[in-house]
């Protein structure tokens, strides 16, 4: 497959491995992961910073046809930041064209604009917790359909207060639907649970289950 200018896209790849899908409202599903290397941010609670360089430049066709030796029809397209590689828009394409249910996490520091309608975009918004809450591209909202999903991923209390803030101030959950996380070993889970009822939030709690099934081992 070949870009309008006659380039043949390639794209910077860490890793493509199946497993459950641990996280978004897919979470339980049988699940291709194509993690691309390289990210601009630094979240401190990072749980893939293994990502952040190395791994090889492959091409689309590559790629594609790796994914379907799995024999899976799910496909999660994350990273480092996927949509920091200039292709990673034709990818999803190809994917989505190849059959798959395609999903896509990105840290909602990027325009999403250019992403397939097929694909569902995972997006986060960053609490300041993360340390990077000022790289939130707030035009994406706009852009959010029904099969989208927006994800904050709580350090603290202070985050989760941020959290509902947000939720107010862009009536979020009207947009898609909205899930809080919290920083894997940092907030007490049931504490997050508790503030959800407590406060009747109109969002779906989340935990990583990849984590509670295999700790923070690579490839899982
Ligand atoms: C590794 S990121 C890759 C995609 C993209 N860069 C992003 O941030 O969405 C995938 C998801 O893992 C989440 N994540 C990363 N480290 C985490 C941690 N320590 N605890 C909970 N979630 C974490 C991110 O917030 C994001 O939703
Ligand atoms: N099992 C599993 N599910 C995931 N969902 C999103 C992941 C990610 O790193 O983006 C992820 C991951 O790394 N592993
Ligand atoms: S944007 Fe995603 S990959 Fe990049 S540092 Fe933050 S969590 Fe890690
Ligand atoms: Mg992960």
């Amino acid at each position: 497959m070949n870009a309008p200018d006659g380039r043949s896209p390639r794209l910077r790849l860490s890793e493509i491995f199946a497993s459950i899908q641990g996280e978004s409202t897919r979470v339980g599903l049988p699940t291709v992961f194509v993690r691309l290397t390289g990210c601009p941010l630094r979240c401190v609670w990072c749980d893939t910073e293994y990502a952040f360089q190395g791994g090889e430049t492959r091409s689309i066709d590559d790629i594609v046809n790796a994914v379907a030796t799995f024999g899976l029809r799910h496909v999660c397209v994350t990273g480092g930041e996927p949509l920091a590689q200039k292709d990673c828009p034709a990818l999803l394409r190809a994917l989505c064209d190849a059959g798959h249910a395609v999903s896509l996490e990105t840290s909602g520091a990027l325009d999403i604009g250019a992403v397939d309608a097929r694909v569902s975009r995972i997006m986060d918004l960053k609490a300041p917790g993360s340390g990077e809450a000022a790289r939130n591209r707030w035009e994406n909202l706009a852009l959010l359909r029904r099969g989208d999903e927006i994800k904050i991923v709580l350090a603290g209390e202070d985050d989760y207060r941020w959290a509902c803030e947000q939720i107010a101030a862009h009536d979020l959950a009207a947009r898609c639907e909205v899930l809080l996380s919290p920083v894997a070993g940092q907030l007490d889970p049931a504490s997050l649970a508790e503030w959800i009822v407590r406060d009747r939030l109109p969002v779906r709690f989340q935990l990583q289950l990849h984590k509670v099934l295999w700790a923070d081992a690579r490839g899982k």
